[in-house]
């Protein structure tokens, strides 16, 4: 579980982050959905303890953030952020089982290694596993980044996953895929923070969405509460059509085209 209460941060004058609060219970997948420079990756880096506040607070199992090192921290939070930049080539096994580097000090166990072909097969890079990460495509890469921050916290049911526009590179199928296997790690007890960039993405794949504009929660509830007209025009500035009814499981929008 994780609970937000009332969390700034600043930048000299400028606040990137305004009193914001919300909850997650174990099992749920949020959505964190704003324009360009909403706030979006200045919270979840927050909620990583890649950096930290002095206003507000962040409890995570009900313990403040602050009261975890990292390295505890690093067995039961995964992140899976944007850039991955790698010096030295690995193969995909390799890069996949630096997820368990927080849970042996010498040598894997047998446990590890059946949690490293787990989750090379849910993210489907099995295939590729003794692959030079360097030859793969950025789609295929982004999958074996996904495979081990899984791998990280397989075992740890009530685990939190953090994950940073996970869909970004990816054909439409696997874009699709890896917000299942989000829904399907929140089926199994994990909290799953996702940064998206598509709404729809959000409406159909989240169970709650948090839609920020300047640092400031425009919205927090579930796909039905968020996204509206109103609230997408307050944050995005555009007309937008929504597509709702008993077609639909969930609100979905269209942009409206802008005449000039
Ligand atoms: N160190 C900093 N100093 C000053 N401004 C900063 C700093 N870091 C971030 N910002 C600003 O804070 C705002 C929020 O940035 P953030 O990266 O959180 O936005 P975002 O919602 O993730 O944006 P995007 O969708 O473009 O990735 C932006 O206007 C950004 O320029």
């Amino acid at each position: 579980m994780i609970q937000v209460r009332q969390l700034s941060y600043k930048v000299g004058q400028k606040k990137l982050l305004d009193n914001v609060s919300f909850t997650l219970g174990g099992g749920e997948h949020l959505a964190i959905i704003g324009a360009n420079g909403a706030g979006k990756s200045t919270l979840l880096k927050l909620l990583c303890k890649e950096m930290t506040s002095k206003e507000g607070e962040i409890l995570l199992a009900g313990r403040p953030i602050t009261a975890f090192s990292l390295k505890e921290l690093a067995t039961f939070r995964a992140v899976l952020s944007q850039q991955h930049t790698l010096a030295v080539s690995f193969t995909v096994q390799e890069i996949v089982l630096m997820g368990r580097y927080p849970h042996f000090e010498q040598q894997p166990s047998a446990h590890d290694l059946t949690i490293i072909k787990a989750a090379m097969e849910e993210t489907g890079v099995i295939d590729f596993s003794n692959r030079h990460y360097h030859t793969l495509s950025g789609g295929e890469q982004q999958r074996v980044q996904l495979a081990r921050v899984i791998a990280q916290i397989y075992d740890q049911p009530g685990g939190l996953l953090f994950l940073d526009e996970p869909t970004n590179g990816l054909d439409m199928l696997y874009q699709q895929q890896v917000l299942l296997l989000a829904r399907s790690l929140a089926d199994r007890g994990f909290s799953v923070i996702s940064i998206l960039h598509d709404v729809n993405f959000a409406s159909r794949y989240a169970d709650k969405v948090l839609l920020l504009k300047e640092g400031k929660v425009v919205a927090f509830g579930t796909p039905t509460e968020v996204v509206t007209c109103d609230h997408i025009h307050e944050a995005f500035g555009i007309n937008v059509t929504l597509m709702e009814g008993e077609n639909f499981k969930c609100p979905l929008i269209l942009p409206n085209v802008i005449i000039n």
